[in-house]
């Protein structure tokens, strides 16, 4: 793809076109929407190849594959009335807006993906769900660190939701460092050290010839703290309580 537009862009939008422009000899061209100015002129700005378009039309006009990166809530006053010719390939990164809305909402033929980039693209290190699988978009995706087709937009849900837990970690990070402060070590020396703990977690993840439940093995001595924290804090009920608020994150996004 050489010609690439961004309707929105926001945090996500800015992650993509870092993620295509930075550190790369041969970058595309990219197109985007006037909102969210601030971002769209320091991103112009930075790299040679993006431009900032009139309106989201010419966004459209001069692109061949158009991302959507609008919050669901402004979606109609952003979308409402663009003219999509059925050769354009439309990327949908909205949270919980199905194809057929989309398409709806666009009044286009034109091929409709729905994708799930997370900020890393930025880095080229995320891998993103997509769905229907398309091999033009599986391959844009592939540039940004990997590509996960699934089948249908019930199993994307379930990979939406998934994504939906992020920040729940890192408040989890939060609340063992206030916890560690609490009992007076210093917040500079709690906070370096939760993270150089779960850096490594990290890095133990990338070990795909161990499965999750080898790995949590592998991190717990019979009977010791870790297997003592788990048991009794994160027993039957939290998890029941975890797939519970997955559960219904997943009736929503249906
Ligand atoms: N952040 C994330 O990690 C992920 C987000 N997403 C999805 O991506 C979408 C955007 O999320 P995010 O980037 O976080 O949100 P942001 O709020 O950071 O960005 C949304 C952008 O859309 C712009 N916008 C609003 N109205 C219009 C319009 N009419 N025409 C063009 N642009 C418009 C806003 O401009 P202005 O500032 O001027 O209002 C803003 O820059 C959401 O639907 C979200 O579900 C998907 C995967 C991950």
């Amino acid at each position: 793809m050489k010609r690439i537009g961004i309707i929105g862009v926001g945090e996500i939008g800015r992650a993509l076109v870092t993620g295509l422009c930075d550190g790369t000899d041969t970058p595309p061209e990219v197109f985007l929407s006037p909102r969210g100015a601030t971002t769209a002129a320091e991103l112009s700005a930075r790299h040679e190849g993006v431009r900032v378009c009139a309106d989201n039309q010419e966004v459209v006009d001069r692109s061949e594959l158009v991302i959507i990166a609008v919050r669901r809530g402004n979606l109609r006053e952003a979308l409402a009335g663009l003219r999509v010719g059925d050769d354009k390939l439309v990327v949908n990164v909205m949270a919980g807006v199905a194809i057929d809305e989309l398409r709806r909402t666009l009044a286009t033929d034109a091929p409709v993906v729905r994708a799930i980039p997370l900020p890393t693209v930025r880095e080229r290190r995320s891998v993103t769900v997509t769905c229907p699988s398309h091999p033009e978009v599986n391959a844009f995706f592939a540039y940004l660190g990997g590509a996960l087709p699934v089948e249908d937009e019930e199993a994307f849900n379930v990979f939406s939701a998934l994504t939906g837990t992020l920040t729940t970690h890192y408040a989890y990070l939060v609340t063992l460092a206030s916890w560690a402060a609490d009992h007076g070590i210093a917040a500079a020396d709690a906070d370096s050290y939760v993270r150089s703990l779960f850096q490594g977690v990290g890095r133990s993840l990338s070990d795909e010839s161990r499965s999750l439940q080898r790995l949590a093995a592998d991190h717990e001595t019979p009977k010791g703290n870790n297997e003592r924290i788990r048991t009794t804090w994160f027993g039957p009920d939290n998890s029941d309580a975890l797939r519970k608020a997955l559960d219904g994150l997943l009736a929503d996004l249906r």
